[in-house]
């Protein structure tokens, strides 16, 4: 299978959280000593053309631009120094939140599963190869809701950096081709209701748009 089509592999979407100081302060959180993990499951992942849909009892969803690292070769225990080795590619993602539900489960002392891995909650743009990249660690990240600006941010700013983040991430888990680790959201996020065009773009590599929906009942 090509890289390319990340989406159809069916592997690991590996979220980070607060890895951008100024959205951990605008959530009123601290900075973590080390990265913050979860989890979404392969179903998050929708392309151009597919709707975000809001999930059941969420009524606070919020957008999260934010790069995405294409996995391109097996690895566990990865060293930060071979690190960049096992990137296949990029791409933009945007880690769609019920922050609602996300709140609630904070407060509970209970994992964010459902706030963070509905259907829908990882809509992805085109696959960059990483020869294209010249460097992921300086690219402008920006988001904007029916034409009006949200997000506006650099890769620069990530607490964590890439090889970091391979390297912690690997000695958990695995990481497989076409597994994504999604690298913290900048500052700006906020809600989207049915109806509103999300867009997103990386640099001038990336741009992509969503529309949002009412998750209807599947017969
Ligand atoms: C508070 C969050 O939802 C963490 C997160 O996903 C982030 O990008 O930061
Ligand atoms: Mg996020």
């Amino acid at each position: 299978m090509r890289l390319s089509r990340f989406v159809e592999f069916g592997r690991k979407i590996i979220g980070v959280g607060r890895n951008y100081k100024h959205h951990a302060a605008e959530m009123k959180s601290v900075v973590p000593d080390k990265p913050l993990l979860f989890l979404k499951p392969p179903t998050a992942f929708i392309t151009e053309g597919n709707p975000i849909k809001v999930p059941r009892g969420c009524h606070e969803l919020h957008h999260e631009v934010e790069l995405g690292v294409i996995i391109g070769r097996k690895g566990k225990d990865i060293s930060e120094i071979g690190a960049m080795d096992y990137v296949g590619g990029y791409t933009l993602c945007l880690d769609m939140t019920a922050r609602d539900l996300q709140e609630e489960a904070k407060k509970n002392g209970l994992p964010w599963t459902v706030a963070k891995g509905f259907d829908t909650s990882c809509p992805v743009g085109s696959f960059l190869p990483k020869e294209q990249v010249a460097d992921p660690h300086n690219l402008p990240l920006w988001c904007n809701v029916n034409g009006q600006m949200r997000q506006e941010g650099s890769t620069a700013d990530m607490v964590f950096r890439i090889p970091t983040l391979i390297s912690y991430i690997s000695s958990y888990f695995t990481l497989e081709p076409g597994d994504v680790i999604l690298t913290g959201t900048p500052a700006g996020v906020g809600p989207v209701q049915p109806g509103d065009i999300v867009e997103a773009g990386l640099g001038s590599l990336i741009r992509m748009s969503f529309k949002v929906q009412v998750e209807e009942k599947s017969m």
